[in-house]
């Protein structure tokens, strides 16, 4: 039988959790820190389930510390939904809370399948130290046109070196990806790129969500905690958009820069950490630098080298591999693989603006897929002059979500991650909008709405 181990300070979530493991039939043990998991020999568990903010060393430090077990990384938010990008360690993944029962046991399962049937595999390969991911940038994102081997040629020349990049481009033109890239073929890729949405988080929580925080620093800041910037000590930081960081968190950014040191929130003491930045924004940091929106002494701090990825629509003779890339990963998914782009699907791709990019391609194309009944996509399934832009793609992806969402209303083993649900609403909506709740809850604002009325906690008039 399996064995796990769960390390998370929340009594709710761990035992949830727990008690999902041990009904699927797992053997687990638990710890509330990485400190206290130190009190297990880790060879002998299969698998480490660990949350990546605790009270002392985050999470990722399992990864160090039990060399040869998987760790499932569980995030907080959903602008960590690639927090934790360990692809070079074999079966260590990540899951963002709140998840569903099915996805939990999902990932786990697949994480033991992997470590059963791929050690010998994963072993050959690390001997050879040449995984496929690492080679180039091409293995990780797609781009045959001139412009986009300007941006790999960048890449390659960039990611071996410690330099700070600050990544431009438009939203969903593959800024993400571009910086998983730069950490992938990086000498830092055994090490975790934390990817944070700086947009994502709210004010009053981003410095100490960046920074970590002592036990008092402020209400409700019951114990110490590690940092984002600390998890990824060792690794790559990646900020996404950067041009929204306050100016409090904009000093102390540029302090952890300068000084290769942090400071936690209500701390005296500084600690050294050693972690290449990335920075990446849609917005024009030097224009915000003259208007006094985002510092200017920050800005040269970032802008060291920039990397600015096109549009989509700078990109045309890239559209119809991108789409078929997307076409095929969707076919295997929803086991449909022979599914094909009709002639003039395939114009219409070709015709279409692209204002939200590669993201809004590979919303079109899970949304057609999903309703394709035959073999062949034809324009009107793929919906291109009805697109409303970016509020619009969420929701239509939202399709699958829900169902995910109707099965936790059936389950009523699920109470306690519902609990944990309602006490993040309850406790967040006063200071965040509805947009805001369902993105750092990883569900579309529909979700939020329909768990809201399923819940019983109504959406309060000030709310957004
Ligand atoms: N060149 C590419 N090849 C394959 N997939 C891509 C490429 N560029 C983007 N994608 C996919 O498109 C989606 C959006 O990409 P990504 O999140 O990297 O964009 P972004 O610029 O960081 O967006 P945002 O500014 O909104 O955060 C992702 O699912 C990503 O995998």
């Amino acid at each position: 039988m399996p064995r796990i181990l769960i390390v998370e300070d929340e009594d709710i979530i761990r035992s949830a959790v727990r008690k999902l493991l041990q009904h699927a039939g797992y053997e687990v043990a638990d710890a509330r820190s990485v400190e206290d998991a130190d009190s297990h020999d880790p060879d002998q568990f299969d698998l480490i389930i660990s949350d990546l903010r605790l009270p002392g060393a985050a999470g990722t430090e399992l990864i160090n510390r039990a060399p040869n077990t998987p760790v499932l990384i569980m995030t907080s938010y959903a602008s960590l939904r690639s927090a934790v990008d360990s692809m070079k360690m074999g079966a260590v993944e990540y899951i963002a809370k709140p998840f569903d029962h099915d996805e939990m046991l999902a990932a786990v399962e697949s994480i033991l399948a992997r470590k059963g049937s791929g050690d010998q595999a994963q072993e050959a390969a690390d001997a050879s130290g040449s995984g496929p991911e690492e080679s180039d940038p091409g293995q990780i994102m797609f781009g045959h046109c001139d412009a986009m081997q300007k941006v790999f040629t960048l890449i390659r020349k960039v990611a071996p070196t410690e330099t700070t990049v600050l990544i431009q481009g438009e939203s969903g033109t593959g800024k993400e990806l571009a910086a998983r890239a730069l950490h992938l073929l990086s000498p830092r890729a055994s090490k975790p790129l934390i990817s944070v949405n700086c947009a994502a988080i709210p004010e009053s929580l981003i410095e100490s969500e960046l920074f970590g925080h002592e036990k008092g620093a402020f209400t409700g800041a019951v114990s110490a905690r590690t940092g984002l910037i600390e998890a990824a000590d060792g690794g790559s930081l990646f900020l996404d958009e950067i041009g929204e960081l306050p100016a409090e968190a904009q000093a102390r950014l540029l302090r952890v820069l300068q000084e290769s040191e942090i400071r936690k929130v209500g701390s005296t003491q500084s600690r050294k950490v050693n972690v290449r930045m990335i920075a990446a924004t849609h917005r024009n940091l030097k224009a915000m630098t003259r208007t006094g929106e985002f510092r200017e002494d920050l800005y040269y701090r970032l802008n060291v080298m920039q990397i600015r990825i096109p549009p989509l629509r700078e990109r045309q003779s890239d559209i119809l591999g991108l789409a078929r890339r997307f076409l095929k990963r969707q076919g295997e998914r929803m086991n449909k693989p022979n599914l094909q782009f009709s002639p003039e699907a395939m114009r219409a791709l070709e015709r279409h603006r692209w204002p939200g990019n590669v993201r809004e391609l590979e919303n079109a194309i899970e949304r057609a897929t999903i309703l394709c009944d035959g073999d062949v996509i034809s324009p009107s399934l793929l919906d291109l002059d009805s697109d409303g832009g970016d509020e619009h793609i969420p929701e239509t992806l939202v399709e699958g979500n829900n169902e995910q969402t109707t099965r936790d209303a059936d389950s009523a083993s699920d109470l306690s991650l519902e609990d944990y649900f309602q006490h993040f609403v309850l406790e967040n909506q006063d200071r965040m909008s509805e947009t805001e709740l369902a993105q750092k809850l990883g569900i579309s604002r529909k979700s939020l709405w329909e768990r809201r009325q399923r819940l019983g906690i109504p959406r309060k008039k000030s709310g957004s």
